[in-house]
This record gives C-alpha cells, sequence and structure tokens, in this order.
C-alpha cells in the first residue's frame, strides 16, 4: 500500500518547524518519514536542519530532476528531496514542510496528499517572528503581508472548493499542538 504524503504549510512563524521537530519521535516510532529540505538559506539559519545550497547549485539540482517538489517565495528556492518517491511506494508516510503557494501543484504530484494548515493568531505571529530573529523586520513584515494575501484569498487560496484540508490551531502551547496533530494522523489513517 503506497504511503501517503503529509503536506504541513502555514504562515511564516505559524510554528511548522517546531510542531515537526515536537512530533518527529512519536511519528517515527509510527514509520513516517521526513523529509530535510534544500534550500538556498544558510544552514546555520535558526529554525530547520535544511540543507543549504547556493541559488546556482539548487538550479542544478533541480535540472537535474533532485526534487519532488520545489518553489520560490520569500526571495528564496525550496526543494524536497525526490527520494520522498521511494518512501511512498515502500509504504511510508512522508510529513514535509510546505508551501501555500505551491499546494495545487503539490496535489497534481499527490493526488492523495493530506493538507494540513497551521494557523495563528495574526497577533501572535508578529510577535514569535520577532522573537526567533531569523529575518531581518524587512523581510518579516514582507512574510506578514504574504499570509494577509493568503488569508485574503491571493496567491491561489489553500481552500480551495471541493479539496479537503485540515486546519491546526497552533496559537497555544505546542505539546497541545502535537498531540492534536498526532490525533489528526491517527483518524487519517484509520479513515485512509
Ligand atoms: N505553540 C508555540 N508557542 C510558543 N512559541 C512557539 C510555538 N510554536 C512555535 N513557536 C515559536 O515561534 C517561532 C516560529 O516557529 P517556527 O520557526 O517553527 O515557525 P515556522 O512556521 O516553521 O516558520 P517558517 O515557515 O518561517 O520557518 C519560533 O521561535 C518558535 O520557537
Ligand atoms: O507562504 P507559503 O507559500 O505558505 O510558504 C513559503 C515558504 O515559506 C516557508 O518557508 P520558511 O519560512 O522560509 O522556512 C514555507 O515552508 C515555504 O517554504
Amino acid at each position: 500500500m503506497q504511503g501517503r504524503l503529509i503536506y504541513l504549510m502555514g504562515p511564516s512563524g505559524s510554528g511548522k518547524d517546531s510542531l515537526l521537530q515536537a512530533a518527529r519521535a512519536p511519528l517515527e516510532a509510527h514509520g513516517c518519514r521526513f523529509a530535510r529540505r534544500v534550500i538556498t538559506r544558510s544552514a546555520e539559519s535558526v529554525g530547520e536542519d535544511a540543507v543549504g545550497v547556493t541559488p546556482a547549485e539548487f538550479e542544478r539540482l533541480e535540472g537535474e530532476g533532485a526534487f519532488a517538489l520545489s518553489w520560490r517565495a520569500n526571495g528564496l528556492a525550496y526543494g524536497i528531496p525526490v527520494e520522498i518517491d521511494a518512501w511512498l511506494d515502500s509504504g511510508q508516510d512522508v510529513l514535509i514542510n510546505g508551501s501555500r503557494g505551491h499546494l495545487e501543484a503539490a496535489r497534481q504530484r499527490y493526488p492523495q496528499l493530506l493538507a494540513i494548515l497551521l494557523r495563528v493568531d495574526e497577533s501572535v505571529l508578529r510577535q514569535r517572528l520577532l522573537a526567533r530573529g531569523r529575518e531581518t523586520p524587512e523581510q518579516i513584515e514582507q512574510r506578514l503581508a504574504r499570509s494577509r494575501s493568503f488569508a485574503a484569498g491571493g496567491q491561489g487560496s489553500v481552500a480551495a472548493s471541493g479539496q479537503p484540508l485540515c486546519v491546526l490551531d497552533n496559537s497555544g502551547p505546542l505539546p497541545q499542538t502535537v498531540s492534536r496533530l498526532l490525533q489528526l494522523l491517527d483518524e487519517a489513517r484509520q479513515c485512509a
């Protein structure tokens, strides 16, 4: 039986990486694999254990078919290694840190993907981005503007009619969000 792609997305600062890190051990115990992203951002950047490459290296890798999914946003390029297809073919679920802007393209390649939208209150979002301190104030404002655009239905709504979407609120304590994610995935497994 084919594994399922679990596509976690949400505003920058909503807590995707934190949630993935906190939920990793229990999910790996259930056989779920985690894709390590390739990003044109320094590997030393806080918050995500990604592979950092130059834009030229990214273009080369993308041209060689190294990515199952790739997209651009926030002045960066993001790639999901194509090795996830072998994991899925072997029946393993795969959890990735996705993109709202790339959801429809991802659905084309993975029609059965489970889309999970992480949300937090706008006031919380700004505070978390500022506290994290990875982006400059200008970049934070650009990311907040991008999220407002999605909330207003721009850039392709993630809530396309007829497409299943799970919404997970991370405005509260992270352990609560982890528990809800695990419960949501258990429910999804049972109705798969
Ligand atoms: N439930 C939570 N309660 C309090 N702080 C949180 C919570 N979840 C995440 N954070 C904090 O919010 C900041 C943003 O979290 P994180 O980097 O995981 O978000 P993200 O969605 O991965 O952002 P990006 O898409 O920009 O990488 C971090 O400093 C993180 O420690
Ligand atoms: O705005 P949308 O399309 O949802 O996401 C765009 C990109 O921003 C975030 O990455 P990061 O914040 O740079 O780690 C997402 O993971 C995605 O890769």
